[in-house]
């Protein structure tokens, strides 16, 4: 669907419930951060650090403290850049809430990544998650990591030699967007790129990216329950899987914290 169809969809009178999601950006290294999750909702799969905004917080302090409590990262309020917003509603019932998750990136904080028994902190290769991929799938991290050891997955050990004794300077694998939530693999390379130089963007993206000049993005999804289409196997159900129509659009403004059951689609600025 053209945007400029989106904008004539009816008003929207679901409520929002607003969650955050963090990503750490190490531009230096050429890596991003993400979390791969042990337990809980959204468990076996890799994303940022959020979580929901509780009762009296601000966006931005709900995020500083999801990331805090789940990667051990710790970042000051003027750090946090917000980079836009997903609006995911499902269509398989009219009572579910529309999840409004805020996005922002971070590039400076204090600490090291802990993996708890929550979230796992793995790095992977920015300039080669660019455009998703169904590569080799990342190693599931399991509970023994936490205790501070490597699992096999993670290092093949040339025989003779032990973990401990290899350079930590190994290739990162790109972002595995399949082991992530479907939605992820629309909007989190569209990200990468206009947040890389023009020449490190592959060919066919840089049009796109020179047209999205603007600040935030707002990706909006419908889903329509089921299995992802996109996923040809190892899908699961769940009124929040399986991707409908979906948009993405860049927008100057992001109406922060105004989106509520009177505001509509189609009024994206
Ligand atoms: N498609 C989809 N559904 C649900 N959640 C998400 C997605 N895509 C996403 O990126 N997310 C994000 C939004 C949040 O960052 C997390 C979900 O947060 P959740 O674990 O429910 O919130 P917590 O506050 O951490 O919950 P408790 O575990 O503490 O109850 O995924």
């Amino acid at each position: 669907m053209a945007t400029t169809d989106a904008m004539q969809l009816p008003p929207k009178l679901k409520t929002h419930k607003q969650y955050t999601l963090v990503i750490p950006l190490d531009l230096q290294r050429d890596r991003v951060l993400l979390g791969y999750k042990l337990r809980g909702f959204g468990q076996g799969k890799y994303n940022g650090f959020g979580g929901k905004v509780e009762q009296g917080e601000s966006i931005v302090a709900a995020a500083i403290r999801e990331l805090h409590e789940e990667s051990g990262l710790l970042v000051r309020e003027p750090d946090m850049i917000q980079r836009g917003a997903l609006l995911l509603e499902t269509v398989a019932d009219n009572s579910s809430p529309i999840l409004e998750i805020h996005v922002f990136t971070v590039d400076k904080w204090e600490g090291t990544e802990n993996a708890t028994d929550e979230m796992h902190p793995t790095w992977f290769s920015l300039s080669e998650s660019l455009t998703p991929t169904s590569a080799t799938p990342a190693p599931i991290p399991t509970p023994n990591v936490i205790s501070g050891s490597l699992p096999s997955s993670f290092l093949s050990t040339p025989p003779g030699t032990e973990a401990h004794d290899l350079p930590l300077a190994l290739p990162l694998q790109p972002i595995p967007y399949h082991q992530m939530w479907e939605e992820s693999r629309v909007w989190l390379p569209r990200l990468l790129q206009n947040l890389m130089p023009p020449d490190l963007v592959p060919q066919e993206q840089q049009e796109e990216q020179q047209q999205k000049k603007k600040r935030y993005f707002i990706h909006h999804v419908q889903f329509i329950g089921g299995v992802d289409r996109d996923v040809s196997s190892n899908g699961e159900y769940s009124v929040w899987h399986g991707m409908g129509e979906r948009r993405l659009d860049w927008v100057d403004e992001l109406p922060v914290g105004e989106w509520d059951s009177r505001r509509t689609f189609g009024r994206y600025p």
